[in-house]
């Protein structure tokens, strides 16, 4: 019998500039040979100067959405990016309740790069509440963290006690993205795992505008090593190498925050 094809699921919205979002997270699964199925839980209407509108989806479509899939394909790693509000966070956290879609990685997308907010307020806290508990790896850039674990992070003593912090709540990986801490020569990122290890991963800070989706990029391609049976670390230590190519071999498109080549290639997965 023919080997099933490795599938992946992103739950997340669109962007219509291609750059961010479900566009994101399909051409990095597809890069790293996975197969990517999409439950679209909002639409925005973007570009990569911002976000000029966006419409969260009837929760009955995002019920079906999963029902399809869960119906036919066999996924073997998914994540969550923009969720909206409190209602489409509720609707994805029933259905990830329902189907065995394997280990989750939330990214816990609040604002664009832009500044637009892609989750409202009150849904900070139904994420904390409702969906932390339900991943297998969470994802937060700083102010993401900074929201979720409420308390301020100025450095990496601070990243450390944030990702604490974030595990008390029901986590159990946790990534701490550092790609905003600007006047750093290196963007580093902080991980603590379910058994207490944790490590930094870093890479030289490329000089560019061109970041627009580097956090779906690396949730999705960590989802998608994952789905291959990779281990946490290993999936984390590909993403964090994937990422770096994306942005420091660059593509020319739009005139804002451009997106990341998603074309770019790694000579070898995990370790360094
Ligand atoms: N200029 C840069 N040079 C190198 N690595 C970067 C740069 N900016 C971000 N990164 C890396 O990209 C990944 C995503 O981090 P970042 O903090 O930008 O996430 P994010 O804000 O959620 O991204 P986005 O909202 O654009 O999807 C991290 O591994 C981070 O270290
Ligand atoms: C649909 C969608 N999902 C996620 C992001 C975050 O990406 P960025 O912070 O680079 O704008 C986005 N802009 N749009």
């Amino acid at each position: 019998m023919v080997n099933e094809t490795v599938q992946a699921l992103t739950i997340a919205g669109t962007d219509s500039g291609g750059g961010a979002g479900v566009m994101a997270d399909i051409k990095t699964m597809q890069e790293r040979h996975v197969f990517s199925a999409a439950v679209v839980v909002a639409v925005t209407a973007q570009n990569t100067i911002g976000v000029q509108d966006f419409m969260a989806m009837p929760k009955k479509m995002i019920d079906e959405q999963f029902a399809s899939i869960a119906d036919d394909l066999k996924i073997r790693a998914c994540k969550t990016g923009m969720l909206a509000d409190v209602p489409t966070v509720e609707a994805v956290v029933k259905n990830l309740k329902k189907y065995d879609l394997g280990p989750l990685t939330v990214d816990p997308v609040m604002i664009a790069k832009g500044g637009a907010r892609l989750l409202s307020e009150d849904a900070i806290s139904t994420v904390r509440e409702k969906l932390l508990p339900l991943a297998d790896i969470l994802t937060p850039n700083l102010p993401e963290a900074e929201e979720l674990a409420g308390m301020k992070i100025n450095d990496h003593d601070q990243m450390i006690q944030a990702a604490k912090k974030l595990q008390s709540m029901g986590v159990k990986n946790v990534l701490i993205k550092g790609g905003h801490q600007v006047e750093s020569k290196e963007s580093s990122d902080f991980i603590l795992l379910e058994n207490g290890n944790s490590f930094w991963v870093s890479s030289p800070r490329v000089d560019t505008k061109r970041t627009h989706g580097t956090g779906d990029t690396l949730s999705s391609c960590i989802t998608a090593e994952l789905a291959k049976g990779s281990d946490v670390e290993t999936a984390i230590r590909t993403g964090k190498k994937y990422v770096q190519a994306t942005i420091a071999n660059g593509i020319q498109v739009g005139h804002g925050h451009g997106p990341l080549n998603h074309w770019a290639k790694i000579d070898k997965e995990g370790d360094d």
